[in-house]
């Protein structure tokens, strides 16, 4: 994993559910001393929680935080990008700053045109970060130094996985694991349900789903198996798993998720509008 210099000052800039994972992620796996991090948020709550909680400099001043940066870590949600990117942000950037994006539907050329002239890294991380299982997909312009990319890496595999993919996949990517929290967790939700409707208390319930989906994913990524394959080591012939299996396809449990993958890209496209 590469090493990020003690010198060198990362700024977050909006540090919410998101922010939080990654600055805990480098915290945690040392890859940072707390000196060399810096956030601003807007709200005296916000600011006072990760100033108690990481001991980390924090301020409301965008401006101020960008002093020095090395890295400028953006995480507002999209729809706050101009408010928290002005001009004097943007002027007030060192000359050799490198802007991180983590916001969704954001593109390289959005992003140049709301920084011009910095080397920008778009990334698309997901919640499990915050348990040191995320899943990110980087993509960056030419202009970013190797040394830098591979420090954008180090960040996010200090709190889970990372992939450097071409740009065009990153639509994609946000429908597959950006959002894919999203789907499993309405996935586990109905199964809890589902228990409780057998009988199960709501908490065992919850947990046998949990940590079957939990189970289930660490089984694929270990085995390196099909999922089809993994599938039927569980249905035996005549069994129940496969008439459950029955149930779930005759509710078009497929079609479901080609639709929500579909209806992802489509509100990206719109949001980029
Ligand atoms: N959540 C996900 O599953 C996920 C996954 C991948 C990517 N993303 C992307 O990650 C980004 C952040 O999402 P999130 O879920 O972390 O959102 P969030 O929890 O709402 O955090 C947003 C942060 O931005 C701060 N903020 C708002 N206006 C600001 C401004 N003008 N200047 C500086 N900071 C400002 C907020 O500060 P206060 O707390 O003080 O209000 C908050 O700390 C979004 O762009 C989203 O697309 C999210
Ligand atoms: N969550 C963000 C959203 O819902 C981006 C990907 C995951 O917009």
């Amino acid at each position: 994993m590469a090493k990020i210099k003690e010198t060198d000052k990362i700024v977050f800039i909006g540090c919410g559910a998101m922010g939080e994972a990654i600055l805990k992620g480098i915290l945690q796996g040392g890859l940072v001393r707390k000196e060399q991090v810096t956030a601003a948020v807007p709200t005296a709550k916000r600011q006072a929680y990760l100033k108690e909680t990481y001991g980390i400099p924090v301020t409301g001043d965008n401006r101020e935080a960008v002093a020095g940066a090395h890295l400028v870590i953006l995480a507002v949600k999209p729809q706050m990008a101009k408010e928290a990117v002005t001009g004097d942000l943007v002027a007030a950037l060192p000359e050799k700053a490198t802007i991180l994006s983590i916001m969704g539907s954001y593109d390289l050329a959005m992003l140049h045109d709301l920084v011009p002239g910095h080397p920008v890294i778009r990334t698309m991380p997901n919640t499990p970060l915050s348990v040191g299982m995320g899943m990110t997909a980087l993509t960056a312009d030419d202009q970013v130094a190797p040394e830098v990319l591979d420090e954008a890496e180090a960040i996010f595999q200090s709190c889970g996985e990372t992939v450097r993919v071409d740009e065009k996949a990153m639509e994609a990517i946000t429908a597959i694991s950006g959002c894919g929290p999203g789907y499993f967790f309405v996935v586990m939700d109905a199964l809890a349900d589902a228990g409780v409707m057998a009988g199960l208390p709501r908490a065992l319930a919850i947990k046998l789903a949990a940590q079957t989906m939990a189970g289930s994913g660490v089984m694929g990524l270990k085995t390196g198996l099909h999922p089809a394959q993994l599938r039927d080591q569980v249905t035996s012939p005549g069994g129940t798993t496969i008439a459950g299996i029955k149930a779930l396809e005759n509710h078009g449990v497929r079609g479901a998720f080609y639709d929500a993958v579909q209806a992802v890209l489509d509100r990206s496209a719109a949001l980029k509008k």
